[in-house]
This record gives structure tokens, C-alpha cells and sequence, in this order.
């Protein structure tokens, strides 16, 4: 075995490890300082490598922080079919991460063992990163990895996230998802989008109008190459794209969802339909502010309801019988689960926090809509509806609405980027949604009002101590933790609340909503406190909120 090992020696003193430091591939790949993570990126290059080797098929590896400030980096491997890294593997990722230098041949030789893997396979992985100034040698890094196990790599250097899941399906594919380029991405989207959208009434140059807050990063410089594809049909003006502003600094989806308030560097008048992306193009939310100056967000709830309300009647139309159903989280405002169940009766899921889970549920549907309330999110089909979409599609003894109905599936289907939410995908599907139904943004927004809510976050000693169960709706420890959080919530109307430990921050997440600002604020600070008692809080107590 040791031939194939040899230039991996070589190479990885070239990457060394800072001895003693310790990352978890936790859900969203690994992500801290960027610094602190030239060993990671060598070592994911390897790793992908022998995925790849594994599975006989192109790998692909992103190198981003999403939107985490620009001192950081990360990075996310990405499976056979656009999916994200499966479970067993992520341990291996972290495995590979924590091993000191002299170990790190050792490490690599047991995932082989274990895994049986063939050396002698091929491997090819392809590369993307986002714009942050350190992932120009941090990819440099994980070519290093690829190529020091003889590896094949192709270096797509500067694109979204949800676009390098997307070359690797088309990849494993072999066409069939569509072409493994920027440029077959940005047909395949915008055709269907222009299909969508070609028989929509007359729309104004204003109704074709949209403002985009790219959040200093990638996704506005990857909107900036699609536009020409759009032929007009929708007029973007992009904001914060970089050349002045610094990635995700008071901007970006996380940022207006989190603050509930518009992003800076954003030149817009009341009424404007305004979203925002984040680092690496993966989420997206919408917002206005109405005549009075106040702000509106629609979130990834109300993307959910959107996009589920509108394939729903399609199914009718066309008279297909699938099954549809949207997944959420503990997170979704329960006003959304309301009208989702009862006035638009769909069924709704609520699975744990992080993409994975969702994506899982949905595929259980035959039409899964997932989005998570900062907006991540997107459909899947599953084969059986594709091909009952395409007969229907190409059939010849339906009516006309049927036909009208199926082709318009069609080219939802086409639109959407199935591998993982994708923020250029989204936008170009809510805004053709909007076009067809002839939809303003206020009219979407007043679909249902959202409960009031509030998210804070508390420190303790250790947050592991918090365990919960139901999709992370109750917490079942420390004891006297959830009755605390029962007896607070009695206390309003319409209130919910529930605490879980973050998975990518060192902290203890508060999550309330009730009838009116006050009452959630008073809530999450009252649940905080009980958390900051019960749970070993470290510092000073929660204060009340103003
Ligand atoms: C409340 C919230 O927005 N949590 C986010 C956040 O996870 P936490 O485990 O809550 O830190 O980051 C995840 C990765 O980006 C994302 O999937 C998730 O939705
Ligand atoms: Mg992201």
C-alpha cells in the first residue's frame, strides 16, 4: 500500500497541523478562523479523494464560511448525487482533522480498511470556493490533498455553493441533470424561467423589478453572469456586490433575518421587493418596507408557503395525484404551520435543525418542500413524479388546462436546483410564482401575519447538558428544565418556546413567539433565565429585553 501514500508525506509537512487543536465536521462542514485551516483543507482534498475512489464517482469539495464574517473559512464536501457528505463519513472527516502529523497515514490507512477500498480506482473531485481573500490557498490546499493521492480535480475557482452541488450531479449524471458548466446552469434555470413566465400577463418594467443584496459575495458576481439569460424578463438591480463593502457585514440573508431590518448599502423605496443572499448563495429572503416605513420579511416560511401553495393547485390542475408535503423545523413561525395545515391542508413535517435532516424527510414525498426559517431551502421531486410529470407533459389526449398545468411542473422542476437550497434557483422560481399569479410582494406577505417572535442566545459552562426529543421541541434534560419552559409559556397567548444547543456556535439557542412583540421578548428572556438557573449559565444573567 505505501506507494500510494508516498507524495502524501511529502505534501502534508507542506500542510502541517498546529498541534493540539481540535474541529468537528459539525453541520455545516468545518468552519473557524481561516488561519487555522490549512491542514483541513490538504486533508478534506485526501478525503475526498478516497470518497471518491469509494463511491466511483466525482466528489466535490466547497471551500466557504457561508455567512460567517470574512476572517473565516470553511469547508463542505459534497456527495455523488449533489448531496451533502453522509453521517459515517463525517466522522472520518473529523477523525482525519484531529489526527496529529506523525499519525496521519495511519488515520488515512484505516479509513481504507475499514471502507475496502480499491487504491487502485480513479478519483476526480472537482473544487469551488466563494470570495473571501483566504480561499484562493485554502483551495490551493485541497488540490494539494486530491492531486497527493493521484487524484483528478477540476478547480471551478469562484461559485456558489449550491452551483458546485449542482456540476457534481450533472457530473454523476452524465448529462442527464443538465450540463456540468456555469453556463449549462445558467441556461437550464433561465430557460425555465423564461418558459414560466411567457405567458404571464403583461407585466411592467416595475413588476419585472427586483433589488438584490448579494451580501458582498459570491452570489452577487454569479447574478451579474446570469443576467443576460434573462432577457429582461427580470430586472435585477444588485446591491452590496462587493467591490466596496465587506462579505456579510450588516448584510446578507442572515443578517436581515436575524436583526429583522434591512440590510446597509441597499438604496430602496417603500414598496420595493428586496432579497437578500448569503455568503455562498445558499439562502435567501425577501422583504419590503410598506408606507409607514415599517419592515416586512419573508422568511423562509413564507417562501415555503409560496412555493408549496402554488405547485399544490398545479397537482390539482393537472390532476395528478402526489403526494405533497412541507418540512420544517421547531423554528418555523407557528402561524405558518397553521395555515399550511389547516387552510391549505398540505402536510407538514418538523425535523431537527440543519439542511440534512430536512432534505431526508422530503424525499420521503412525492413533492418535498423544505426550507428552513432563515431560508434555506428547496423542492424535491421524486422519479416517480418526474416521469409521471413527463407523460403528462407529452401527452396528447388532455385537456388544455391539464396540459397548461403539467408544463408548468415541468419547468418547476427545471428551475429548481434539487441538490441543496439555492438562493439564485429560489429567487428565479418565487419570482416567476409572483408573475404568474400576477402577486405582489405585499399580497404574498399578507397571505398570514407571522406570530411575533424573538431568538436569544445564553451561554452556559457546557451545552451539551441540554438534550431534547420531539424535533427538538422539548428538552427532556437538565431535569425541571422543560416544565420551567411550560409554566412560562401558560403565562401568554398564542406562545410557544423551546431551547436547544447550537450546533455551530458555543451557545444555548432560546426560540419564543406569542401574540405580541412584548410578550414573545418577555418570554424568551424569562425561558433564558431558566436556562441560565438550570443549565450552568456562565456570566452575568440575561437581562430583560427593551
Ligand atoms: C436557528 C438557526 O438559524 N440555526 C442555523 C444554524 O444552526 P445552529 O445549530 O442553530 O447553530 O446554522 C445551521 C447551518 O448553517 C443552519 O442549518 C441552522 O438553521
Ligand atoms: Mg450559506
Amino acid at each position: 500500500m505505501a506507494d500510494y501514500f508516498k507524495e502524501v508525506i511529502e505534501q502534508s509537512s507542506l500542510h502541517p497541523k498546529p498541534a493540539g487543536l481540535v474541529l468537528q465536521y459539525g453541520t455545516a462542514g468545518f468552519r473557524t478562523n481561516a488561519n487555522q485551516l490549512d491542514h483541513i483543507m490538504f486533508r478534506m482534498g485526501l478525503l475526498a479523494a478516497l470518497r471518491s475512489k469509494k463511491t466511483k464517482a466525482t466528489i466535490g469539495v466547497m471551500v466557504t464560511a457561508s455567512h460567517n464574517p470574512e476572517e473565516d473559512n470553511g469547508v463542505k464536501l459534497v456527495d455523488p448525487m449533489g448531496e451533502m457528505l453522509t453521517a459515517t463519513w463525517e466522522g472520518f472527516a473529523t477523525q482525519l482533522a484531529n489526527t496529529e502529523q506523525e499519525e496521519l497515514l495511519t488515520a488515512l490507512k484505516d479509513i481504507v480498511k475499514k471502507e475496502e477500498i480499491n487504491m487502485n480506482q480513479e478519483a476526480s473531485v472537482f473544487v469551488g470556493k466563494d470570495t473571501r481573500s483566504s480561499s484562493a490557498s485554502l483551495s490551493q490546499a485541497v488540490l494539494d490533498g486530491v492531486h497527493a493521492l493521484g487524484g483528478h480535480s477540476k478547480n471551478y475557482g469562484l461559485v456558489t455553493t449550491p452551483q458546485l452541488h449542482y456540476m457534481v450531479c450533472c457530473k454523476n449524471t452524465h448529462g442527464k441533470y443538465g450540463d456540468a458548466t456555469l453556463e449549462g446552469y445558467y441556461s437550464k434555470l433561465c430557460q425555465a424561467f423564461l418558459q414560466l413566465t411567457k405567458n404571464a400577463s403583461n407585466r411592467t418594467d416595475d413588476q419585472k423589478h427586483l433589488c438584490v443584496d448579494g451580501a458582498n459575495g459570491i452570489g452577487a458576481l454569479k447574478v451579474r453572469e446570469m443576467e443576460s439569460h434573462l432577457k429582461k424578463e427580470l430586472q435585477i438591480s444588485i446591491f452590496n456586490d462587493g467591490s466596496e463593502g465587506k462579505l456579510n457585514h450588516q448584510c446578507g440573508a442572515d443578517f436581515v433575518k436575524v436583526q429583522q431590518k434591512p440590510p446597509t448599502g441597499i438604496d430602496m423605496n417603500s414598496g420595493d421587493r428586496c432579497c437578500s443572499f448569503d455568503g455562498d448563495a445558499d439562502r435567501i429572503v425577501y422583504y419590503y418596507t410598506d408606507s409607514q416605513g415599517l419592515f416586512h420579511l419573508l422568511d423562509g416560511d413564507k417562501i415555503a408557503t409560496l412555493i408549496s401553495t402554488f405547485l399544490k393547485e398545479l397537482l390539482v390542475q393537472a390532476g395528478l395525484d402526489l403526494k405533497i408535503a412541507v418540512v420544517q423545523t421547531a423554528y418555523a413561525n407557528g402561524s405558518s404551520t397553521h395555515y399550511l395545515e389547516n387552510t391549505m391542508k398540505v402536510i407538514v413535517r418538523c425535523t431537527k435543525t440543519g439542511v440534512k435532516h430536512l432534505h431526508h424527510a422530503a424525499q420521503e414525498f412525492d413533492v418535498g418542500v423544505y426550507f428552513e426559517a432563515n431560508g434555506h431551502g428547496t423542492v424535491l421531486f421524486s422519479k416517480s413524479a418526474e416521469e409521471k410529470l413527463q407523460q403528462l407533459a407529452e401527452a396528447t389526449n388532455i385537456n388544455d388546462e391539464r396540459k397548461k398545468a403539467a408544463l408548468l411542473l415541468q419547468s418547476t422542476v427545471n428551475i429548481i436546483n434539487q441538490t441543496v437550497g439555492d438562493a439564485i434557483s429560489d429567487m428565479l422560481l418565487i419570482e416567476a410564482i409572483l408573475a404568474i399569479k400576477g402577486m405582489t410582494v405585499q399580497q404574498w406577505d399578507a397571505i398570514y401575519s407571522d406570530l411575533p417572535n424573538r431568538q436569544l442566545k445564553v451561554k452556559v459552562s457546557d451545552r451539551r447538558l441540554i438534550e431534547t426529543t420531539d424535533a427538538e421541541r422539548r428538552a427532556v434534560s437538565p431535569a425541571g428544565l422543560q416544565e420551567a419552559i411550560d409554566t412560562l409559556v401558560k403565562k401568554y397567548s398564542q406562545a410557544r418556546s423551546f431551547v436547544r444547543p447550537s450546533g455551530t456556535e458555543d451557545v444555548v439557542r432560546v426560540y419564543a413567539e406569542a401574540n405580541t412583540q412584548e410578550s414573545a421578548n418577555a418570554l424568551a428572556h424569562e425561558v433564558s433565565l431558566a436556562v441560565y438557573r438550570l443549565a450552568g449559565g456562565v456570566g452575568d444573567e440575561p437581562k430583560p429585553l427593551h
